[in-house]
């Protein structure tokens, strides 16, 4: 099912966001709300997959710092009130890949490169759904016992092989958006629905 080929957004005055971007977004694409509900939904599927082991969680910065919070909250929530806890550890690892809105698609790894703390663990990638590949390259240097990818965002691309992403929020057109920690030169990170960018905001924020 395509769930956004031609979703035209949901119109400005619908919902509130901060004022200072009221030029910048053309629409609410994903409101805050919808991406929430999504979000339990996804720790549901992984506390059933995760049945007993203990996850650790690599979370992608920046941009999906909020996904993963609200989701480890979601899979703690959801332990506490069927009493089956799911311990659940953070590591966070800093990709820059993004000038403007186009993927430079060399991706760096900014701060800890050693991720050997994962070795033998069940690894749950945790990211915006930015292209994958070299990191899971990466990250199996390190001989997780299992490595799972949940994905906010996963981009319909022309020629995109088989998803890499076991747990997607979203599967949208290849489009640009901010919000939700989605960043364009570093604004739009407090915009809590999932937007799209204006002609104006591309400009205003251009670097
Ligand atoms: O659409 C996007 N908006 C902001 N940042 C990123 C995006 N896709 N990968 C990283």
């Amino acid at each position: 099912m395509k769930d956004f080929d031609d979703w035209p957004g949901y119109s400005l005055d619908l919902f509130t966001y901060p004022e200072h971007y009221h030029d910048d977004i053309e629409n609410i694409y994903i409101p805050h709300g919808v991406i929430m509900n999504r979000t339990e939904r996804l720790a549901h599927y992984i506390m059933d997959d995760f049945r007993d082991d203990n996850i650790m969680v690599l979370c992608v910065l920046k941009g999906g710092y909020k996904f993963c919070a609200d989701l480890v909250e979601f899979i703690k929530i959801l332990g506490r009130n069927s009493n089956k806890y799911l311990e659940t550890r953070v590591e966070f690892i800093r990709l820059k890949s993004y000038l403007n809105d186009q993927s430079t698609e060399d991706l760096h790894i900014i701060g800890c490169q050693d991720l050997s703390f994962l070795r033998g663990k069940v690894c749950a990638i945790v990211d915006t759904g930015k292209t994958m590949k070299a990191l899971l390259k990466h990250v199996e240097t390190f001989e997780p016992k299992m490595v799972k990818v949940a994905g906010l965002l996963v981009k319909r691309l022309p020629n995109m092989a088989e998803s890499l992403t076991d747990y997607v929020g979203f599967e949208i057109p290849n489009r640009f958006v901010v919000g939700y920690a989605l960043d364009y030169n570093e604004y739009f990170r407090d915009l809590n629905h999932i937007c799209v960018l204006s002609r104006t905001g591309k400009m205003k924020y251009k670097i």
